[in-house]
């Protein structure tokens, strides 16, 4: 029952502590699992502004083809090809990195992407359709047409950008900051593009831009302009270390400052009336490379934000490693505390109770030694070894007493001259026969009484006297059978007691056959003299209860009486007793 208890105290002991060691390592381990996640969304992310920037710069050599010569070796042809290849590329990536994150492919990103190919296949036949017509035979129209349709490609892919920056976000919002600042830098650069491929028409035609395109190009400005205020404003906030502040000198220069610049010269020739100072591929070959330092500071803030990531994600491991490898460690102690209490406390423990239990019900057997253990349980079981050795001895007296007090009794019990029990033992025998709640069978009693033997003691001494008394007593036992006792009760005096009396008359036959034997051979005395001895009987019945012996033991001394008064040497019977 108490090691029942234990062990269950136990069991509960473990559970407590595995319920802790659950609380301890689980905030670290959510920890390393946002991290994780923060990281392969920001690789997701990073694939879609990747893919977003090439299809956007695929513009360039698309619209500087437009406006060249219908030439084979235009080196615009080949850029245009390698431009296509790139984006191709990061679409591939893109599109695998959207199939491998499930939450992604939940929001129907996969579906977005093949749309945005399917548009970048239209795009691509309207720009290779405008840029195989003959130059003169291009108009405005169609070359506005087929930019248009390049630019619905961004925009269909601008949402799916967009979604993964925004699950970045929603696994932790301490990443808005970079997400927001990349997704920033990606307008700046598709607006900025936008502005230039609204000029291109005017640059392959030479003809002043229309209304439309003006407005375009001030309503893409301001938008620029917006867009530029809140850069600042972010970068500094999420980024502000010099290689950032570099770069971002670079993009207030180069992005802000000459490619705008040169999109003003442009807009100012057109509303002038003047000729412009350049071709469409001229145009793009000088403003692309003013975008740079723009896309070289969004690869930046999500690289680094990638590096951050994955340096918190390892030490959400490392920390939560840490708090396994110490939690596994207090578990370990606490039960081998456990295991050791049990081993060096409770079960000795539970053993002594159960060997002084043992003790208290008498069962003194050797038991064989427990396994060593500490210096306070050696010392109990070597008490106990005391109490069981002393417990022992104790027994041993017990026995010793019980013997001599047996022996003591059965003196007190024996006439020292015959061996034979005494008065004392006769009256025991009595008590008990009439005790009232006595029954049964009637009990026989024949007293006996040597003849004359006053004349022997007389005549041939004392000794003579008890050698006689001796024979007879020896005689007497030598015949009795049974649970039939014989006692002499005074000088020369006996009494045969049968608890189960054969009747009155085998009563008499055996007192006959008594008096017949002690007749028959003379006693021979310790000087050689020979004596005939004889004796006189007297034979009564009982049955047994309150007052039977006293009853008894007249009736059957009337009889002896009668039987010396008769002449000796023989036996009498009394009458049966009422
Ligand atoms: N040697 C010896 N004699 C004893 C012992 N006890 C009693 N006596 C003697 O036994 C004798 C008994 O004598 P009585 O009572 O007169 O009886 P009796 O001589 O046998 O005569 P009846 O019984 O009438 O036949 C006495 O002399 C006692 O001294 C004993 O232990 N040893």
């Amino acid at each position: 029952m108490l090691s029942r208890k234990l062990r269950l105290g136990a069991v509960a002991i473990v559970l407590g502590a595995l319920t802790l060691a659950t609380q301890v390592v689980s905030p670290t381990f959510q920890e390393y699992r946002r991290n994780t996640r923060s990281l392969e969304r920001m690789q997701v992310f990073h694939a879609a502004l990747r893919a977003a920037t090439l299809v956007s710069a695929e513009r360039g050599p698309g619209n500087s083809l437009m406006g060249d010569d219908n030439d084979p070796d235009s080196p615009y042809l080949a850029r245009l090809q390698t431009y296509r290849e790139s984006s191709d590329l990061a679409l591939d990536e893109l599109g695998r990195a959207l199939s491998a994150d499930s939450d992604a492919a939940g929001e129907g990103a996969p579906e977005a992407l093949t749309l945005v190919r399917q548009r970048l296949a239209v795009g691509r036949r309207e720009v290779d359709r405008v840029a195989a017509l003959p130059r003169q035979a291009r108009s405005p129209e169609q070359i506005r047409q087929a930019i248009t349709t390049m630019f619905t490609v961004v925009d269909t892919l601008v949402p799916v950008v967009n979604a993964c920056g925004a699950r970045i976000i929603e696994n932790d919002n301490k990443l808005a900051g970079p997400v927001i600042l990349a997704r920033l830098m990606g307008d700046l650069r598709e607006n900025a593009g936008r502005i230039g491929s609204l000029l291109v028409p005017s640059l392959v035609t030479g003809q002043p831009m229309n209304t439309a395109q003006r407005h375009g190009v001030n309503r893409l400005r301001g938008r620029v302009e917006q867009l530029g205020a809140t850069l600042e404003q972010h970068a500094a906030v999420v980024l502000h270390d010099d290689a950032t502040t570099h770069l971002m000198e670079q993009v207030q220069r180069r992005y802000f400052g000459a490619a705008l610049d040169l999109v003003d010269e442009v807009v100012q020739a057109s509303l002038a009336g003047r000729v412009y100072p350049l071709t469409a591929g001229q145009f793009t070959e000088r403003i692309v490379p003013d975008f740079r330092p723009l896309e070289t500071l969004r690869e930046r803030v999500v690289v680094l934000t990638m590096q951050r990531a994955v340096a918190a994600r390892d030490a959400a491991r490392n920390s939560m490693l840490l708090s396994l490898a110490a939690v596994l460690a207090s578990l370990l102690v606490l039960v081998a505390i456990l295991v050791g209490a049990d081993r060096l406390v409770f079960r000795p423990l539970l053993r002594a109770k159960r060997e002084i239990v043992e003790l208290a019900k008498g069962d003194l057997r050797e038991v064989p030694p427990p396994p060593a253990r500490g210096r306070e349980v050696t010392a109990l079981f070597e008490a106990i070894g005391v109490l069981r050795q002393r417990q022992r001895e104790a027994l041993v007296r017990d026995k010793e007493r019980q013997v001599l007090s047996e022996r003591l009794r059965r003196q007190a019990e024996t006439d020292a001259l015959t061996g034979l029990l005494n008065r004392r033992a006769l009256e025991q025998f009595g008590e008990e026969l009439s005790h009232p709640d006595s029954a049964g069978m009637a009990a026989g009693l024949i007293l006996f009484d040597i003849d004359y033997f006053k004349r022997i003691n007389d005549s041939h001494g004392h000794l003579a006297g008890d050698r006689v008394l001796q024979e007879v007593a020896r005689r007497v036992q030598a015949m009795i059978r049974g649970d039939d006792i014989l006692v002499r009760y005074g000088g020369e005096e006996f009494a045969f007691l049968t608890q189960a009396s054969p009747g009155r008359d085998a009563l008499r036959a055996k007192a006959e056959k008594l008096r017949a034997e002690l007749q028959a051979r003379p006693i021979v005395t310790e000087d050689g003299v020979s004596l005939t001895v004889t004796c006189s009987f007297g034979v009564a019945e009982v049955l047994p209860g309150d007052g039977a012996w006293l009853r008894l033991f007249q009736a059957a001394d009337a009889a002896l009486y009668a039987a010396k008064g008769g002449g000796r040497n023989r036996v009498e019977v009394a009458e049966p007793i009422e």
